[in-house]
């Protein structure tokens, strides 16, 4: 019989982006899906579950703990309430997580296979039972430079995001659109007209983004029209927390830093909110520890994974290959604008987009499930 996988936050934006590649790569042939609510404990399982028996609550540790793997994209409060009561009654399943909650914890393993395979089977073999998705940024980051990193070429990093709505939830990404919609119609009637002088509807747009009766009970300020440098909390250093996890995490999934063989990687930089959907794209500049030849570079990223898509640094390839509405919806992390700066021969200047959703989010859970099951 096959083995017996709990579902929690399946409807949710991510976990339903989640269950659409599940379904794609026909996951669900290999283990039998018991789904969790927090909301709707004995509704229907979702309809194309055929066989699923009815939602079972997904704050009701016996249920839970009955099974050997539990995988969830339900949020970081749930794994907070949840998780630590499940572990004290001695369950010793796998716990598959999108949440940031766990990341951080010595014996939690952030997985990204095709980056960090070696280290989520060596886990696996001493035990290790909490196997946590990546911040998005991250993920995407690594998926297109992972061969710069295997082939130890870098010394340092900084990333300068621009990142999408949808990394706040799916009610931000609805916050954006209205303000867009708001800006759009308080313009309306000049726009329309091509006569109209556009420091008029430049004036319009301002008035109505600083008017206070529009739409930012997510965002807190506007974003359409605008963007936002600070993401998620303020450390009190100066440095925001998504910041932090870019040099935090990174050396984490290579396994490098305190308590691994290596030395950390330095990654720092500057986390901004833009107008976007639900890609991640940034920008980054890269101390190389020597001066590698170009050529050899993009060897490098092309073969790094195989997600990463080298794009030619020209301006017709990178204004159609290497934007967020080129890559929505895709596995494909395009990484582009190559070039050696003016810094000298071993700085190296990147830009690369992911879809935040996928690579950023469900795919390294579904590929970790796989892996636990034996079919990857
Ligand atoms: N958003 C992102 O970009 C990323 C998020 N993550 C992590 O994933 C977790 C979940 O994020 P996200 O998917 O954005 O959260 P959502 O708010 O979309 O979903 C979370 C839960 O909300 C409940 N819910 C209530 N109303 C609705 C509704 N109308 N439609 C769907 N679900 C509803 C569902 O639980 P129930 O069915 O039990 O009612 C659902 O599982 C978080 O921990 C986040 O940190 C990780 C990486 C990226
Ligand atoms: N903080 C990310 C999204 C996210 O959920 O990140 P994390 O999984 O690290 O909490 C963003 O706002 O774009």
């Amino acid at each position: 019989m096959a083995q017996a996988v709990g579902l929690v936050g399946w409807r949710g934006m991510v976990g339903s982006v989640l269950m659409q590649r599940m379904r794609d790569e026909k996951d669900f042939d290999l283990f039998e899906p018991v789904f969790f609510s927090t909301s709707n404990a004995g509704g229907a399982a979702p309809s194309w579950a055929a066989g699923a028996g009815p939602l079972q609550d997904a704050h009701d540790i016996d249920a839970l703990r009955k099974l050997p793997i539990i995988v969830t994209a339900q949020g970081g409060d749930y794994t907070s309430a949840v998780y630590p009561k499940l572990r004290a009654t001695g369950w010793t399943g796998l716990w598959i997580d999108a949440a940031s909650t766990l990341r951080m914890k010595d014996d939690a393993i952030i997985v990204l296979d095709p980056v960090n395979r070696p280290v989520i089977d060596a886990a696996l073999a001493r035990g290790v039972r909490d196997f946590i998705g990546g911040n998005c940024t991250v993920s995407c980051m690594l998926m297109g430079l992972a061969g710069l990193f295997k082939a130890d070429m870098v010394e340092w990093m900084t990333s300068m995001t621009y990142q999408a709505a949808s990394g706040g939830g799916a009610r931000h990404m609805r916050e954006l659109l209205t303000q867009f919609g708001i800006l759009n119609q308080a313009v309306g009637a000049q726009l329309a007209d091509p006569a109209s002088a556009i420091l008029d509807i430049d004036r319009g747009v301002l008035q109505a983004q600083k008017n206070p009766d529009l739409p930012r009970e997510n965002f807190e300020v506007p974003l359409g029209g605008s963007l936002i440098p600070w993401i998620d909390k303020d450390l009190g250093d100066g440095m925001s927390r998504e910041e932090w996890k870019g040099g935090a995490e990174t050396n984490k999934i290579l396994g490098r830093g305190p308590g691994f063989g290596a030395d950390p990687v330095p990654v720092d930089g500057l986390c901004v909110r833009i107008g976007a959907m639900r890609c991640h794209s940034q920008a980054l500049t890269i101390k190389l520890r020597r001066d590698i030849p170009l050529d050899e570079i993009n060897d490098a990223v092309r073969t790094g994974t195989d997600w990463a898509r080298l794009i030619p640094n020209d301006r017709e390839s990178s204004m159609r290959d290497l934007t967020p509405v080129a890559v929505t919806g895709t596995l494909d992390i395009p990484v582009g604008r190559l070039r050696k700066m003016s810094m000298g021969p071993e700085y190296l200047s990147a830009f690369t987009v992911g879809d935040q959703l996928l690579w950023g989010a469900a795919e390294p859970l579904r590929r970790m499930l796989r892996i636990a099951l034996g079919e990857l």
